[in-house]
């Protein structure tokens, strides 16, 4: 393969609450993964689905033993990426903040709204230092996949909303739910950042299939949210879910490529430490999420 042909292309998925195992993936294993960032949520899927390699994470681990405020954001990309991972779709349980999105909706977000104060955000930092757009969080090439490949399969969706992320693992007061209302947020959830700015660190193309269980805790006539409304309309929804995942991966090869929003070479213009004040040791921990930059000056030093 010439030096900067695009990676073959491999679909992840990471699963969020309710969604542990995607059952149609052929050829499967769990696989373990280590990473100079600790330990992943769990062991990864990995497998074929329609003849695409893929690779299925669990956010929270299987049985959920992981708050969303406990997982390791930067072990979890970094493990896809170390496998071989070129695109991932988040599949997200979401408070809707809308009245026209109700339970039973998915929304292809664009827009994150970060209010998390408790995470590692970065993969970069002191001795390698990295300043990645932000501006449009959502790779639009996975971005028209997944909304065509919906509607393909008579799925409703939405494309285009806020996803406001907050701490958790607390529910929002009706204070903090109405403020998010009043900037236009669309959904609220605990998850999709900083795995946005991860993702889009580590080149990797990010969307996410916002799937709405409730309302929040701002609806006149809907009662305050509970886990257990979360999880019985995540089970009404699952088979869809899993509908999507596998008409995406049938249409994978036909995405255009290299990516047109160029997630996949953001590092070429985010560098700015000198290669000369660079730190050794963590240009070597970047070696799965960076490699590609960063070859050359590693076997140098
Ligand atoms: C069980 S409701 C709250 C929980 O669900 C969402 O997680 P995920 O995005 O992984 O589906 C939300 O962000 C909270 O973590
Ligand atoms: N209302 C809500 N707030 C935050 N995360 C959620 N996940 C599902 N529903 C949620």
């Amino acid at each position: 393969m010439p030096e900067d042909a695009p990676s073959p292309p491999m679909l992840g998925v990471i699963g969020g609450s309710g969604i542990y195992d995607i059952e149609e993936i052929e050829n499967a294993r769990w696989e373990w993964v280590e990473t100079p960032f600790g330990a992943p949520s769990d062991r990864i899927l990995v497998g074929d689905l329609a003849g695409l390699p893929v690779a299925f994470l669990p956010r929270h681990g299987r049985g959920h033993p992981l708050p969303p405020n406990g997982v390791n954001y930067r072990a979890n990309i970094d493990a896809l990426k170390r496998l071989g991972v070129t695109d991932i779709l988040s599949l997200s349980a979401v408070g809707s903040l809308r009245e026209d999105l109700p339970p039973g909706a998915f929304v292809v977000t664009d827009q994150f709204i970060d209010r998390t104060i408790q995470r590692e955000k970065s993969f970069f930092g002191a001795g390698l230092v990295a300043h990645v757009s932000m501006a449009e969080p959502v790779c639009n090439r996975l971005g028209d996949l997944v909304e065509r490949v919906a509607r393909e399969e008579g799925l409703r969706v939405h494309r285009g909303g806020t996803y406001l992320a907050m701490e958790g693992p607390q529910f929002s007061s009706r204070a903090e739910s109405e403020l998010y209302r009043s900037w236009g947020c669309d959904v609220v959830g605990m998850t999709n950042m900083p795995e946005a700015k991860l993702a889009r660190e580590a080149e990797l193309c990010y969307a996410t299939v916002a799937m709405v269980t409730d309302f929040d805790c701002w609806h006149p006539d809907h009662g305050n949210v509970e886990v257990e409304d979360v999880i019985r309309v995540l089970q009404a929804n699952a088979s869809k879910a899993r509908t999507l995942v596998t008409a995406l991966a049938e249409s994978f090869d036909h995405r255009p490529v290299p990516c047109g929003q160029g997630c996949d070479r953001v590092l070429d213009t985010a560098l700015i430490t000198m290669p000369e004040a660079r730190d050794a040791e963590t240009v070597r921990r970047l070696d799965a999420v960076a490699g590609r930059v960063l070859t050359t000056d590693t076997e140098e030093t």
